[in-house]
């Protein structure tokens, strides 16, 4: 584990190549990152630029820089153009987003999909259109590699199997970890070796940046569904990746082409977000580790998965019937998604991996009976009360009686 939650001291960044100046540790860098120039302008919150176009008198600089983007899809330095080539203060967020990563460059997109599209593009338009994978994955992201709705064709393997599955034509090797809903861990340094030169796309959703740097284990290319922790209130939906100033300007140019821009408001909400991301992690990760403890210790509960590095999620398998615990619950919201300051319970077969192949799914782990949550900030024992009554009667006990009954 890359950092442990009970560490006093977090890790500072020496090895960012980025960095403008002496290392400063995760907590700071998610607080400052992105708003280095806010006070010399006299401001404190970081304005949001609205504009989708910018007024210019000298078209043939404009037309300067047009061609220099489309050459390179380098990130605009100076004026804005147009809101498909960049944004101010979406640029903040993909500064701030770079620095936890520990990348020279990230590139913010609409969504998740819209980023993992992104990178698919920039790899088939390159004629690398074999992509090698390990499930599981997140439901949606192995739906749009099995489809190969993009044009792409994947083969999927374990781990190990990594190296011998690389073709010539492979552009792409991805993996989860934690998986997606099941929490299984990828050696990412081991997984990294195997691919030699081809890039290795790591899905960093559910660890964030708090809890795992997969740059600074050999990815080339750091996936977020941003909507989860790094916005972090279930109010901004957005995807990210973190990468190298090369593979960026490969990604950019991809976005300026298909359009799947990420809106200014959500920029500053993600960067907003990212202030309090350490924090957030670490609390409900605390909550988490207890909750899974009491899980694993319960007679209705077949099997806990969480992961060796920490993190907020936690996937059990009931032995009884999981619709029950969804329907059951009152504290705890019945939502897919995650990363919210509120827990989330959802059942993954029937909705974060509804769209998977059924038998593509239990192969992967992701079996009916299991059922994830994303555990927020609320009191654990509260949590506890609700996830008890929700998990029904206790073998051979009676009920157990819930706050609320408890209370009345
Ligand atoms: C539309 S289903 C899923 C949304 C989200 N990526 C999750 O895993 O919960």
């Amino acid at each position: 584990m890359d950092t442990p939650l009970d560490s006093a001291h977090t890790p500072a960044y020496e090895d960012v190549r980025t960095a403008p100046r002496a290392s400063r540790a995760l907590a700071t860098e998610a607080v400052h990152a992105g708003r280095d120039d806010l006070a010399r302008q006299g401001l404190h919150a970081p304005p949001i630029d609205l504009s989708t176009t910018y007024p210019c008198h000298d078209s043939r600089a404009e037309a300067a820089r047009i061609d220099a983007f489309a050459a390179d899809g380098a990130a605009l330095d100076d004026a804005p153009i147009y809101g498909r080539l960049g944004n101010p203060t979406v640029a903040r967020f993909e500064t701030a987003l770079a620095r936890l990563e520990g990348t020279e460059a990230a590139v913010a997109f609409a969504s998740g999909m819209a980023a993992l599209s992104a990178v698919l593009l920039a790899r088939a338009t390159e004629g690398l259109r074999h992509v090698v994978a390990v499930r599981p994955l997140y439901g949606c992201s192995d739906h749009l590699l099995t489809s190969g709705l993009l044009g792409t064709e994947v083969t999927w393997t374990d781990p190990a199997g990594v190296a011998d599955a690389l073709r010539p034509d492979t552009g792409l090797v991805m993996v989860e970890t934690p998986a997606n809903p099941t929490l299984a861990e990828v050696d990412l340094r081991a997984v990294a070796h195997a691919c030699g030169s081809v890039p290795l796309l790591v899905d960093n959703t559910f660890a964030t940046p708090v809890l795992q740097r997969p740059a600074g284990q050999g990815a080339r290319l750091v996936l977020h569904s941003a909507t989860k922790y790094l916005g972090g209130h279930g109010d901004v939906m957005a995807g990210v990746v973190a990468c190298d100033e090369e593979l960026a300007g490969r990604l950019r140019r991809i976005r300026f082409a298909t359009g799947g821009v990420l809106h200014p408001l959500a920029g500053y909400l993600l960067l907003r977000g990212l202030s309090t991301l350490p924090v957030r992690v670490r609390a409900a990760s605390a909550t988490a580790a207890e909750l899974a403890a009491r899980l694993a210790d319960d007679p209705r509960v077949a099997r806990v998965h969480y992961p060796s590095i920490g993190g907020a999620m936690v996937s059990f398998e009931v032995h009884g019937d999981p619709h029950a615990v969804i329907g059951g619950v009152e504290l705890i919201t019945p939502a897919v998604s995650l990363g919210s300051v509120d827990t989330l319970i959802q059942h993954p077969a029937s909705i974060s991996h509804r769209i998977v192949d059924e038998d593509d799914r239990r192969g992967a782990g992701v079996g009916d009976r299991l059922l994830r949550m994303s555990v927020g900030l609320e009191d654990v024992e509260d949590l506890w009360a609700d996830l008890d009554r929700a998990l029904g009667k206790r073998p051979g006990a009676p009920r157990v009686k819930g706050l609320h009954e408890a209370k009345g």
